[in-house]
């Protein structure tokens, strides 16, 4: 069952929120994909007091993707909401190729500030390429490719992920709606078409760095990111 992307989006003037364009090409919701809460638990952080929320799919199987939630969503409207990718050099390693690891930061500490929020952890490793094929796609990188061309040598789409499972999960946690810290309108379409009512959308906008330079230039000018 596909559903029609939302183009009733409220604007709303407040700081640095921005209406949502709605013009993206989306592939079809996959039939049937649904989540539930698998388990809970508390997570102190130094973020504060979160809690960390796992899944299991339609078919019962565990989902490697995880939430980590502060405060009350079920029923609550314009939670503040980040889906991130997952980015093992970034994220862990503090990589300077990318700004994952600041954007992480910076979606923590925000949520952090508030009543309530959500980060997902999407495990979609190097847009969905996974792990072996990213440091690859450096390699290439590194003789001259940027980071589109180099997914387009080895074959894949330049991105591969799909939002399906992340709408799954918050439709699980029954929010109301939420308000997607992103710069990537893949993300807010992927969100209405799996049934998430998005409010708006924030801007996340990391240190850009000599390192990262590159990278997020072709995120601008290829993949459509408003940077
Ligand atoms: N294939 C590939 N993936 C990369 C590369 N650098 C970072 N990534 C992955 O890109 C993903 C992060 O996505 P981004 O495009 O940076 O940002 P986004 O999450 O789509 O958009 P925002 O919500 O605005 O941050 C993570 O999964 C990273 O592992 C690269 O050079 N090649
Ligand atoms: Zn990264």
């Amino acid at each position: 069952m596909t559903e029609d992307v939302d183009s009733s989006v409220r604007v709303m003037d407040i700081g640095q929120r921005m209406p949502m364009a709605n013009n993206l090409q989306i592939r079809p919701l996959r039939a049937g994909r649904g989540a539930q809460v698998f388990s809970q638990a508390r997570l102190p952080s130094r973020h504060g007091e979160l809690q960390i929320v796992s899944f299991i799919d339609d078919a019962g199987r565990t989902l490697d993707d995880v939430a980590i939630v502060r405060g009350d969503v079920r029923g609550r409207a314009e939670v503040p909401t980040r889906l991130h990718s997952e980015c093992l050099t970034g994220d862990v390693f503090g990589s300077y190729r990318c700004d994952c690891r600041d954007q992480l930061e910076l979606a923590l500490q925000r949520i952090a500030r508030g009543e309530a929020g959500i980060i997902l952890y999407l495990r979609q490793e190097g847009r969905g390429i996974g792990i072996a094929q990213k440091v690859r796609a450096y390699h290439l990188q590194e003789r001259g490719l940027d980071t589109v061309e180099a997914n387009l040598h080895m074959g894949f789409d330049d991105d591969l992920r799909d939002y399906s499972v992340a709408a799954a999960m918050l439709r699980a946690l029954e929010v109301g709606s939420v308000v997607l810290h992103t710069n990537n309108l893949r993300k807010v379409a992927g969100l209405q078409q799996g049934g998430v009512d998005v409010v708006c959308r924030e801007p996340l906008i990391a240190e850009v760095r000599e390192q990262n330079r590159r990278y997020l230039a072709t995120k601008r000018d290829k993949s459509g990111h408003l940077l």
